[in-house]
């Protein structure tokens, strides 16, 4: 008698970095029960202990899952970041693998654009200055350096969510907007795209970073760009920590160039809480030091909970892989009749066709296929009766080029 459902017990998921319990929740009401869930990061050496008996592992921006870690993670089928950057993940050593990678794309996008709004308007009144000095028992009553942001103009620096965002908000708060980005994108409202970062950088009263963290923003912001920021600009970094050179940043705050600065994210973070943060840009008037908590909300991390860990189990139950950071995205029908079969590849010419001869040779009839293919790997599902899904799995195996094989039963 064939199987048909899969034993959930048997799927183990290791959560880190403090995931939020709605991901708990969500893996517990769809059956799954085999979940470990640990408050913080864990360092190279005991991920890679930890990994190797694990199916799915969810983390935030801090734990790295790199090449090593993935050679070690020999039962990995999916990665859930429970934020938006994906930069922290090799994902090209995971696509290689046959591992889906998944994130919460818009979850904590209005926490951030709400925390630079904010951030901008107090560094415009020079706020870090003098509540320091109230709490000091001191008392700098003065109008000096001190702005309204209606009229003064905001540049955002990546125009993507984020950016966008941001826009809407700045914007009726009486900021003019302009924004850099590589790709054309319609303005919202009246914002306006220039065609240079240098003519962002020269016209903007407030600079703002929302680009990720790939090979064309590393260190995007240095001190040539610096230089070119208008004398007395705000500058505020809540992208990633790579984007900018901090030292000729703390040079022009100390020498009075920049009026202020807030900086969420920087090229090197404390592993833990624990940890003592070092930046050069410590002690510094009116630059608003955060801890990268420009997404850490508890709107936030609720939603983020719920929506990778919902990305994750219907990988897991049914092999959609829609929005799939890495993977070829596969938009599938539920199968409660069949099982299906999940074949990852190479994508190498032949593949396909030997597939479907050694189903054939094996006297299993496909009753669906869906097919999707990426610069290198190709992801292909079948549906098949009950009674031959084993045999069809021990085929597939043998198949050359094959990353990974898996069967879904039946619900
Ligand atoms: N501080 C925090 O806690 C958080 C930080 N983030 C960071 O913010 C980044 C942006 O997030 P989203 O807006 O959701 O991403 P997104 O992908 O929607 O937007 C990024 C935008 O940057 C643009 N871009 C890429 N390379 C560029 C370049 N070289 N120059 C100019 N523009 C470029 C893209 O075309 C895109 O429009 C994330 O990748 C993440 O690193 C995200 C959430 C929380
Ligand atoms: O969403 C992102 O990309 C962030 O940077 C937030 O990261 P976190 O989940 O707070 O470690």
């Amino acid at each position: 008698m064939a199987k048909t459902s899969l034993d959930k017990s048997k799927i183990k998921i290791l959560l880190l970095e403090g995931v939020h319990q709605s991901a708990v929740d969500t893996f517990h009401n769809a059956g799954y029960t085999n979940i470990e869930h640990l408050p913080t990061s864990l360092d190279e050496a005991a991920l890679i202990e930890k990994i190797r008996d694990v199916h799915f592992v969810g983390l935030r921006s801090r734990t790295q899952l790199n090449e090593r870690v993935f050679a070690a993670a020999e039962k990995l089928v999916g990665v859930g970041c429970f934020c938006i950057g994906t930069n922290q993940v090799d994902l090209d050593a995971a696509l290689k693998r046959g591992i889906a990678v998944f994130n919460a794309p818009y979850s904590n996008t209005r926490s951030v654009a709400e925390l630079v709004l904010a951030e901008a308007i107090m560094l415009l009144r020079g706020i870090p200055l003098k509540t320091a000095r109230a709490h000091e028992g001191g008392w700098l009553k003065s109008a000096k350096n001190a702005h309204e942001a209606r009229g003064k103009t905001l540049g955002i620096v990546g125009y993507g969510n984020i950016g966008a965002q941001l826009s809407v908000l700045a914007e009726s708060t009486g900021f003019k907007v302009l924004y850099y980005d590589v790709v054309a994108k319609l303005g919202m409202g009246n914002a306006t795209q220039v065609a240079s970062l240098d003519e962002l950088l020269r016209r903007a009263d407030v600079v703002s970073l929302h680009v990720p963290d790939v090979p064309s923003t590393r260190w995007m912001i240095g001190e040539r760009e610096i230089a070119t920021l208008k004398p007395g600009a705000i500058f505020i970094n809540a992208s990633r920590g790579s984007v900018v050179e901090i030292e000729p940043l703390a040079e022009a705050l100390k020498a009075g160039r920049l009026h202020g600065a807030a900086v969420d994210v920087f090229p090197v973070e404390p592993k833990s809480n624990d940890e003592e943060f070092h930046s050069p840009l410590r002690g510094l008037e009116n630059v608003i030091l955060t801890p990268h908590i420009g997404g850490s909300t508890l709107e936030a991390q609720e939603n983020i909970g719920v929506e990778v860990a919902e990305k994750l189990v219907t990988y897991s139950d049914n092999g959609t892989t829609v929005t799939s950071v890495n993977f070829p995205e596969v938009a599938l029908p539920a199968h409660p009749e069949r099982h299906r079969l999940l074949h990852i590849h190479h994508n190498v010419p032949g593949v396909m066709s030997e597939i479907n001869r050694v189903m054939s040779e094996n006297g299993i009839n496909i009753a669906g296929q869906y097919l999707q293919t990426n610069e290198t790997v190709g992801y292909v599902v079948m549906d098949v009766n009950k009674a031959y899904s084993q045999a069809a799995l021990e085929a597939l195996r043998k198949v050359e080029n094959t990353l990974k094989v898996r069967v879904l039963y039946a619900p």
